[in-house]
């Protein structure tokens, strides 16, 4: 079977939760990085952007457009939405939460250079008062390794790529957060996971002047 092949810019974004999805899961991708806006153009022009947005994902003979729906669509796939609807609620509820502190990382990207340090901050606050602690306690109160069950998911994976961001902007975070601590260090080292953080790997480094001069251009905003 064909490989899925992913539509983004050639950086993080609203598409690196699903390369950690695909990579996580053991699936190769290709990936066709927008660098031109008449690459952009035409993707439109050819009717696959649904609302004229990427992230853009070819898989299965469908184009998907909409993170959130592809990532659904990813996690029902490769079994890693729970095991019933109630364990699928949790689940999404819990990768809403690390999408929302996600988005707000990637946005601080394009803020004001003089901004950036305060947006920063903030998320780093955010982190700290509002998801961390909401995640030390699940893990304590659900005394099991991962965030569902007993069986890795998708929400495992999101909380990993999230604690993993956060750290890049204040590496001693989850001082505080020592079941945190112990399930970083745990997903981690699951053989797909660990694959896809060590270098060579799809995974994107953190957003830089380049990345968002390209959005910028791209979509000329
Ligand atoms: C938001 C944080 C990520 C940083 C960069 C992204 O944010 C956006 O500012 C740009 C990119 S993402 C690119 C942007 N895509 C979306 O906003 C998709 C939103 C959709 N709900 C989704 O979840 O996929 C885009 O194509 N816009 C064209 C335009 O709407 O006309």
């Amino acid at each position: 079977a064909s490989k899925p092949k992913l539509y983004y810019f050639c950086g993080r974004g609203r598409m690196e939760s699903i390369r950690w999805l695909l990579a996580a899961a053991g699936v190769e991708f290709e990936e066709e990085f927008l660098e031109t806006r008449e690459q952009y153009e035409k993707l439109q022009e050819d009717g696959r952007l649904l609302f004229g947005q990427v992230p853009l994902v070819e898989i299965d003979g469908m184009t998907l457009t909409q993170t959130r729906a592809i990532l659904s669509y990813l996690a029902a796939k490769y079994n890693l939405y729970g095991k019933d609807l109630k364990e699928r609620v949790r689940i999404d509820m819990y990768v809403d939460g690390t999408l929302d502190l996600m988005l707000t990382i990637a946005l601080a990207a394009f803020s004001a250079p003089e901004d950036r340090e305060k947006a920063q901050a903030s998320i780093v606050q955010k982190a700290k008062t509002r998801y961390f602690p909401a995640f030390e306690k699940i893990l304590k109160d659900h005394g099991e390794d991962y965030l569902i069950g007993n069986k890795f998911s998708w929400a495992d994976i999101q909380l990993l790529e999230a604690i993993l961001m956060v750290e890049e902007l204040d590496a001693p975070v989850l001082s505080d957060f020592p079941l945190l601590k112990a399930f970083k260090t745990r997903i981690s080292n699951i053989p797909t996971i660990k694959k896809f953080l060590q270098p060579g790997s799809p995974r994107k480094p953190p957003p830089d002047r380049h990345y968002v001069e390209t959005v910028r251009r791209v979509l000329q905003f």
